[in-house]
């Protein structure tokens, strides 16, 4: 458990006229949490947490290709960002964006979604009738499966962790999973339901894009082609804009006064682009737990009707009706992640306790004494969904060049290699980009990865802080009045 809790101790959130907001991105490794003000300088972060939410959860139905999060340890992280807030700028917040991770689904039954109870700090709840969340690494749905489901009007695919091919899946291995449900959502939409209680969850554009068979240009699901093979079309929910508001908190919450309004949920990504990106001739950068590497559409692009599941290169719902060109890896700092934990097995294996934190320390530093290698990594281990098929491969191998130093210089190129092999540089230039901006944690804390991208893409990097989709969020709800 990483306590990162970062108090700024500006008192701007604490001056009564200005309009301090809190946003929250729960993402696939930590929850991340910020405080925002507006002030005459700007927006200011006055506070910031995470915690990692070590949610991993075992996959009953779909075994060792499921990848399930269990929600109360998710709700568990959350709960412990906003308890390190103090109090009294809690009690100054008036909105609340939320981002998480998408693609995932979470079920749960109305009215027995959550647990309100008084706690030390005000109202807190605690997951109720919940499900699993079936993450966006879910792997149960099979290439075969897939092409047994019928084609999506949308520009997007429909890919394995994909809420609506998780729901197709269920559906027809384990129809009787289903049942107890009424509900359904990415799990930042579930937290907004549960805040505002609401009766039917509410979802954004964004995130109704990433779980397949929905039409961003109509912002309407593929209710027909899915009524038609027996989609239980009453898990959908509602849908509406990134930036609208989904309802005012009934109850106070850790402090924050009863009324304050909720955002509809947000994109993760999206919201780490929208904390940095300034410029049309931005490029951004994300590494979290996957990556990303993207640059804004024209205003009044539209994408094509149908999905091209080939390309490396998606359309992503931004805000406004606009769209992001984005090359969305499914290897980012979870490929770090493995090879730590791959590590850290052996070590015990041998009868060695080694702190994964330690790992990640020695491993960057001694990659940083070695800044060229000829070992050549392609981190694909989760294989791409436009190339499932391609995993991991390491060539070039010298008996001379299997330090830690070595391995870990060609795990931190070869993740910047594959997202440039998504996206070229040569790309980003004819697109007119001017700078990259870097975000997510995963990069902020890994300067061999900083190295790597300032090789492979040479232009002016701007990196972020580690909060970037939350204070994304918390931005959002700044914005839109
Ligand atoms: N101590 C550490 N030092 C450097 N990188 C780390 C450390 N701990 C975790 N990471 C990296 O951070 C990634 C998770 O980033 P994070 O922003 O928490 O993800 P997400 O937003 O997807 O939840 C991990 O996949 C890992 O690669
Ligand atoms: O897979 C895609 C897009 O297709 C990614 O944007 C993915 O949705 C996001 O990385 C997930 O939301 C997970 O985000 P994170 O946990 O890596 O921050």
């Amino acid at each position: 458990m990483m306590a990162d809790n970062q108090a700024m101790g500006l008192s701007p959130c604490a001056t009564p006229g200005t309009v301090c907001v809190l946003g929250i991105d729960l993402g696939t490794t930590s929850v991340k949490a910020a405080l925002v003000v507006e002030t005459a300088q700007g927006q200011i972060v006055t506070q910031s947490c995470s915690r990692e939410t070590q949610a991993q959860a075992d996959s009953p139905a779909a075994g060792a290709q499921g990848m399930e999060q269990d929600v109360q340890k998710i709700i568990k992280a959350l709960n412990e960002c906003l308890a390190a807030f103090p109090q009294e700028h809690l009690q100054r917040v008036s909105r609340i964006g939320i981002s998480g991770q998408m693609h995932g689904v979470v079920f749960w039954k109305t009215n027995q979604g959550c647990k309100w109870a008084e706690s030390g700090t005000g109202h807190t709840f605690q997951p109720g009738e919940v499900s699993h969340l079936i993450t966006w690494q879910d792997g149960r749905c099979s290439s075969s499966f897939l092409s047994s489901l019928p084609q999506p009007q949308s520009h997007l695919s429909v890919a394995t962790g994909f809420g609506c091919a998780t729901i197709y899946w269920y559906l027809k291995n384990s129809p009787g999973f289903l049942k107890p449900f009424d509900a359904a959502g990415t799990i930042h939409d579930y937290v907004v339901a549960m805040l505002c209680d609401l009766e039917r969850p509410l979802m954004s554009v964004q995130n109704a894009a990433s779980w397949g068979y929905f039409n961003s240009r109509s912002k309407s699901w593929n209710t027909e082609i899915l009524r038609e093979s027996g989609f239980p079309l009453d898990l959908l929910p509602e849908v509406g804009d990134p930036g609208g508001i989904a309802g005012r908190m009934p109850h106070d919450w850790h402090g924050i006064p009863k009324g304050a309004e909720v955002g509809i949920a947000l994109g993760d990504f999206q919201c780490s682009v929208y904390s940095c990106m300034t410029e049309r001739t931005d490029a951004v950068l994300n590494i979290s737990t996957s990556a990303q590497l993207t640059v804004p559409m024209p205003l009044g692009f539209q994408p094509p009707e149908t999905p091209d599941s080939l390309s490396a290169v998606a359309y992503f719902p931004y805000f406004d009706g606009n769209y992001l060109a984005v090359a969305a890896s499914l290897n980012g700092g979870n490929v770090l992640a493995t090879f730590v934990d791959m590590l850290a097995c052996w070590m015990a294996e041998l009868g060695y306790d080694v702190l994964e934190s330690r790992v990640y320390t020695q491993m960057i530093n001694a990659a940083l004494a070695q800044n060229a290698t000829r070992l050549s990594i392609c981190p694909t281990v989760f294989g791409e969904r436009h190339m499932p098929e391609q995993l991991a491969s390491v060539t070039s191998i010298a008996a001379s060049e299997l330090s830690l130093g070595h391995v870990t210089r060609a795990l931190c190129h070869g993740i910047i290699q594959n997202l440039h092999s998504m996206l070229p540089f040569q790309h980003l230039k004819e697109a007119g980009v001017k700078r990259i901006l870097g975000s997510g944690s995963a990069l902020s804390r890994n300067d061999v990865l900083k190295q790597e991208v300032e090789k492979t893409f040479p232009l002016p990097v701007i990196y972020g802080k580690d909060v970037d989709a939350a204070v994304g969020a918390a931005m959002v709800m700044l914005h839109r009045r």
